[in-house]
Protein backbone atom coordinates (compact mmCIF):
# COMPACT_ATOMS: atom_id res chain seq x y z
CA UNK A 1 0.00 0.00 0.00
CA UNK A 2 1.38 3.12 -0.99
CA UNK A 3 1.10 6.07 1.96
CA UNK A 4 0.53 10.37 0.86
CA UNK A 5 3.94 11.22 2.66
CA UNK A 6 5.56 8.58 0.09
CA UNK A 7 4.76 10.93 -2.44
CA UNK A 8 6.14 14.01 -1.59
CA UNK A 9 9.01 14.85 -2.59
CA UNK A 10 11.92 17.40 -2.45
CA UNK A 11 12.02 19.08 -6.02
CA UNK A 12 10.10 18.82 -9.29
CA UNK A 13 12.47 15.67 -10.88
CA UNK A 14 11.53 12.53 -11.81
CA UNK A 15 14.66 11.10 -9.50
CA UNK A 16 13.19 8.39 -7.21
CA UNK A 17 12.12 10.02 -3.21
CA UNK A 18 15.14 8.24 -1.98
CA UNK A 19 17.54 9.64 -4.28
CA UNK A 20 15.96 13.41 -3.90
CA UNK A 21 16.09 13.32 -0.12
CA UNK A 22 19.99 12.04 -0.08
CA UNK A 23 20.38 14.79 -2.19
CA UNK A 24 18.16 17.61 -0.29
CA UNK A 25 20.31 16.20 3.55
CA UNK A 26 23.71 16.58 1.53
CA UNK A 27 22.75 19.82 0.85
CA UNK A 28 21.07 20.72 3.66
CA UNK A 29 23.64 18.87 6.37
CA UNK A 30 25.83 22.10 7.30
CA UNK A 31 23.50 23.81 8.87
CA UNK A 32 21.04 21.35 9.97
CA UNK A 33 21.69 20.89 13.52
CA UNK A 34 21.44 24.74 13.91
CA UNK A 35 18.17 24.90 11.88
CA UNK A 36 16.95 21.96 13.71
CA UNK A 37 17.09 23.78 17.30
CA UNK A 38 15.86 27.00 15.92
CA UNK A 39 12.58 25.78 14.08
CA UNK A 40 11.26 23.41 17.20
CA UNK A 41 12.59 26.59 19.35
CA UNK A 42 14.83 23.58 21.24
CA UNK A 43 12.48 21.70 22.12
CA UNK A 44 13.47 18.79 19.97
CA UNK A 45 15.90 17.73 22.42
CA UNK A 46 13.15 17.32 25.22
CA UNK A 47 11.12 14.80 22.96
CA UNK A 48 14.90 12.68 22.29
CA UNK A 49 15.59 12.33 26.16
CA UNK A 50 12.12 11.32 27.05
CA UNK A 51 11.54 8.67 24.26
CA UNK A 52 14.90 7.57 24.45
CA UNK A 53 14.56 6.80 28.50
CA UNK A 54 11.08 4.56 27.75
CA UNK A 55 14.20 2.02 26.62
CA UNK A 56 15.19 1.98 29.27
CA UNK A 57 13.57 -0.99 30.88
CA UNK A 58 14.87 -3.14 28.05
CA UNK A 59 18.35 -2.74 28.33
CA UNK A 60 19.01 -3.12 24.58
CA UNK A 61 22.90 -3.79 23.89
CA UNK A 62 23.04 -4.26 20.49
CA UNK A 63 21.01 -0.95 18.96
CA UNK A 64 20.81 0.02 15.29
CA UNK A 65 19.78 3.73 14.70
CA UNK A 66 18.14 4.44 11.78
CA UNK A 67 18.26 7.38 9.18
CA UNK A 68 20.75 8.95 11.89
CA UNK A 69 21.97 11.78 10.03
CA UNK A 70 23.91 14.03 12.67
CA UNK A 71 23.93 11.27 15.02
CA UNK A 72 22.26 13.29 17.95
CA UNK A 73 19.63 10.18 18.96
CA UNK A 74 22.53 7.85 19.03
CA UNK A 75 25.06 10.19 20.89
CA UNK A 76 21.67 10.11 23.41
CA UNK A 77 21.03 6.85 22.77
CA UNK A 78 24.45 5.64 24.19
CA UNK A 79 24.77 8.67 26.83
CA UNK A 80 21.63 7.04 28.34
CA UNK A 81 21.51 3.33 28.24
CA UNK A 82 25.00 2.55 27.46
CA UNK A 83 24.53 0.10 25.12
CA UNK A 84 27.54 -2.34 24.02
CA UNK A 85 26.87 -1.06 20.20
CA UNK A 86 25.35 1.24 18.45
CA UNK A 87 25.38 0.98 14.57
CA UNK A 88 23.94 4.32 13.31
CA UNK A 89 22.53 4.00 9.30
CA UNK A 90 21.95 6.67 7.06
CA UNK A 91 21.93 7.46 2.92
CA UNK A 92 23.43 10.71 3.30
CA UNK A 93 27.25 10.84 3.84
CA UNK A 94 27.41 14.34 4.38
CA UNK A 95 24.97 14.15 7.16
CA UNK A 96 27.16 11.26 8.87
CA UNK A 97 30.63 13.46 8.26
CA UNK A 98 29.16 15.98 10.44
CA UNK A 99 27.67 12.99 13.14
CA UNK A 100 31.57 11.43 13.04
CA UNK A 101 32.88 14.77 14.58
CA UNK A 102 30.36 14.98 17.06
CA UNK A 103 30.30 11.03 17.84
CA UNK A 104 34.42 11.64 18.19
CA UNK A 105 34.07 15.24 20.65
CA UNK A 106 31.97 12.91 22.90
CA UNK A 107 34.53 9.89 22.95
CA UNK A 108 32.18 7.54 21.16
CA UNK A 109 34.24 7.02 18.37
CA UNK A 110 34.18 2.87 19.79
CA UNK A 111 30.74 2.77 20.57
CA UNK A 112 28.81 4.16 17.63
CA UNK A 113 29.65 2.98 14.37
CA UNK A 114 27.80 5.07 11.02
CA UNK A 115 27.12 3.27 7.99
CA UNK A 116 26.05 4.21 4.67
CA UNK A 117 22.72 2.02 4.29
CA UNK A 118 19.12 2.31 2.56
CA UNK A 119 16.82 1.16 5.57
CA UNK A 120 14.74 -0.44 2.67
CA UNK A 121 17.56 -3.12 2.41
CA UNK A 122 20.39 -3.26 5.15
CA UNK A 123 23.56 -5.93 5.01
CA UNK A 124 22.52 -7.05 8.85
CA UNK A 125 21.76 -11.04 9.48
CA UNK A 126 18.34 -11.68 10.35
CA UNK A 127 17.39 -11.56 14.42
CA UNK A 128 20.89 -8.91 15.17
CA UNK A 129 19.50 -6.03 17.26
CA UNK A 130 17.92 -6.05 20.74
CA UNK A 131 16.45 -2.08 19.74
CA UNK A 132 16.27 -0.18 16.28
CA UNK A 133 15.40 4.05 16.70
CA UNK A 134 14.35 6.01 14.09
CA UNK A 135 14.42 10.28 14.99
CA UNK A 136 12.51 12.40 12.49
CA UNK A 137 13.18 9.86 9.72
CA UNK A 138 10.74 7.95 8.48
CA UNK A 139 8.39 10.71 7.06
CA UNK A 140 11.49 10.70 4.81
CA UNK A 141 11.06 7.18 3.36
CA UNK A 142 10.29 6.12 -0.02
CA UNK A 143 8.45 2.64 1.14
CA UNK A 144 7.17 2.62 4.77
CA UNK A 145 6.17 -1.13 4.63
CA UNK A 146 9.14 -1.78 3.21
CA UNK A 147 11.58 -0.05 5.48
CA UNK A 148 9.02 -1.38 8.23
CA UNK A 149 9.18 -4.73 7.21
CA UNK A 150 13.11 -4.87 6.88
CA UNK A 151 12.96 -3.32 10.56
CA UNK A 152 11.25 -5.88 11.89
CA UNK A 153 13.85 -8.54 10.09
CA UNK A 154 17.15 -7.13 11.81
CA UNK A 155 15.38 -6.91 15.28
CA UNK A 156 15.49 -9.88 17.45
CA UNK A 157 12.75 -11.51 18.78
CA UNK A 158 10.59 -8.94 20.53
CA UNK A 159 13.19 -6.59 19.98
CA UNK A 160 11.85 -3.26 20.36
CA UNK A 161 11.53 -0.57 17.23
CA UNK A 162 10.99 3.40 18.74
CA UNK A 163 10.14 6.35 16.52
CA UNK A 164 9.95 10.17 16.67
CA UNK A 165 7.92 12.17 14.08
CA UNK A 166 6.83 15.23 13.72
CA UNK A 167 2.85 15.55 13.16
CA UNK A 168 -0.19 17.69 13.39
CA UNK A 169 -2.07 18.51 16.08
CA UNK A 170 -5.32 18.03 15.58
CA UNK A 171 -7.46 20.67 18.50
CA UNK A 172 -7.89 24.41 18.39
CA UNK A 173 -6.28 26.62 19.33
CA UNK A 174 -2.78 24.34 18.65
CA UNK A 175 -3.81 23.34 15.52
CA UNK A 176 -4.22 26.76 14.02
CA UNK A 177 -1.50 27.85 15.50
CA UNK A 178 0.46 24.98 14.24
CA UNK A 179 -0.60 25.21 10.60
CA UNK A 180 0.31 30.19 10.54
CA UNK A 181 4.18 28.52 11.77
CA UNK A 182 4.68 25.74 9.06
CA UNK A 183 2.91 27.69 6.20
CA UNK A 184 4.88 31.19 7.53
CA UNK A 185 7.63 30.13 10.02
CA UNK A 186 9.39 27.25 8.39
CA UNK A 187 9.59 28.33 4.66
CA UNK A 188 10.62 31.97 6.22
CA UNK A 189 13.50 31.03 8.48
CA UNK A 190 14.45 28.14 5.87
CA UNK A 191 14.49 30.80 3.09
CA UNK A 192 17.09 32.87 4.68
CA UNK A 193 19.49 30.25 6.57
CA UNK A 194 19.34 26.95 5.00
CA UNK A 195 21.73 26.37 1.65
CA UNK A 196 18.67 24.73 0.21
CA UNK A 197 14.97 26.16 0.16
CA UNK A 198 13.30 23.12 -1.24
CA UNK A 199 14.07 21.75 1.52
CA UNK A 200 11.95 24.16 3.73
CA UNK A 201 9.00 23.69 1.24
CA UNK A 202 9.07 20.31 1.75
CA UNK A 203 9.19 19.70 5.65
CA UNK A 204 5.83 21.12 6.12
CA UNK A 205 4.68 19.51 3.24
CA UNK A 206 5.58 15.44 4.31
CA UNK A 207 4.74 16.65 8.02
CA UNK A 208 0.94 16.73 6.48
CA UNK A 209 0.92 13.97 4.61
CA UNK A 210 2.40 11.65 6.99
CA UNK A 211 -0.13 8.84 9.03
CA UNK A 212 0.06 9.61 12.56
CA UNK A 213 -2.26 8.41 15.68
CA UNK A 214 -4.64 5.56 14.99
CA UNK A 215 -3.32 5.24 11.40
CA UNK A 216 0.58 4.48 12.39
CA UNK A 217 -0.41 1.85 14.58
CA UNK A 218 -2.61 -0.01 12.09
CA UNK A 219 0.88 0.16 9.48
CA UNK A 220 3.12 -0.75 12.55
CA UNK A 221 0.64 -4.03 13.03
CA UNK A 222 0.11 -4.25 9.53
CA UNK A 223 4.34 -5.45 9.26
CA UNK A 224 4.74 -7.36 12.49
CA UNK A 225 4.83 -5.25 15.21
CA UNK A 226 2.77 -4.91 18.75
CA UNK A 227 2.43 -1.09 19.19
CA UNK A 228 3.33 -1.10 22.94
CA UNK A 229 2.83 2.76 23.54
CA UNK A 230 1.91 5.91 21.39
CA UNK A 231 2.51 9.24 22.28
CA UNK A 232 2.12 13.26 21.56
CA UNK A 233 4.41 15.66 22.97
CA UNK A 234 3.93 19.45 22.83
CA UNK A 235 -0.24 19.20 21.96
CA UNK A 236 0.86 17.21 18.77
CA UNK A 237 3.61 18.80 17.36
CA UNK A 238 5.56 15.57 17.45
CA UNK A 239 4.66 11.74 17.94
CA UNK A 240 6.41 9.04 19.44
CA UNK A 241 5.30 5.45 18.76
CA UNK A 242 7.18 2.08 20.56
CA UNK A 243 6.39 -1.29 19.09
CA UNK A 244 7.67 -4.56 19.73
CA UNK A 245 8.58 -6.80 16.93
CA UNK A 246 5.54 -9.69 17.12
CA UNK A 247 6.97 -13.81 16.96
C1 LIG B 1 15.36 14.75 9.43
S1 LIG B 1 16.80 13.80 9.30
C2 LIG B 1 16.91 13.09 10.92
C3 LIG B 1 18.32 12.90 11.37
C4 LIG B 1 18.48 12.47 12.83
N1 LIG B 1 17.86 11.19 13.10
C5 LIG B 1 17.95 13.50 13.79
O1 LIG B 1 17.19 13.13 14.66
O2 LIG B 1 18.32 14.67 13.68
C6 LIG B 1 16.26 12.43 8.32
C7 LIG B 1 17.37 11.52 7.87
O3 LIG B 1 16.78 10.37 7.24
C8 LIG B 1 17.69 9.89 6.28
N2 LIG B 1 17.01 8.92 5.41
C9 LIG B 1 15.97 9.15 4.59
N3 LIG B 1 15.61 8.03 3.93
C10 LIG B 1 16.44 7.04 4.39
C11 LIG B 1 16.54 5.66 4.11
N4 LIG B 1 15.76 5.06 3.20
N5 LIG B 1 17.49 4.94 4.75
C12 LIG B 1 18.31 5.54 5.65
N6 LIG B 1 18.25 6.85 5.96
C13 LIG B 1 17.33 7.60 5.34
C14 LIG B 1 18.14 11.18 5.61
O4 LIG B 1 19.30 11.05 4.84
C15 LIG B 1 18.31 12.10 6.82
O5 LIG B 1 19.64 12.13 7.30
Amino acid sequence: MGYNSEKVIPYNSSESKTKQVEYMFNSIAPTYDKLNGILSLGIDNFWRKDAIKKLKPYHPQQMLDIATGTGDFAILAQRILSPDKIIGIDISKKMMETGRKKIEANGMGNRIILEQQDCTAMNFPDNTFDAATVAFGVRNFENIDRSFHEIRRVLKPGGIFLFLELSTPQHFPMKQLYRMYSELFIPFIGRIMSTDKNAYRYLPQSISAFPQGEEMMTILENNGFYTLQYKTYTAGVCSLYIAQKRT
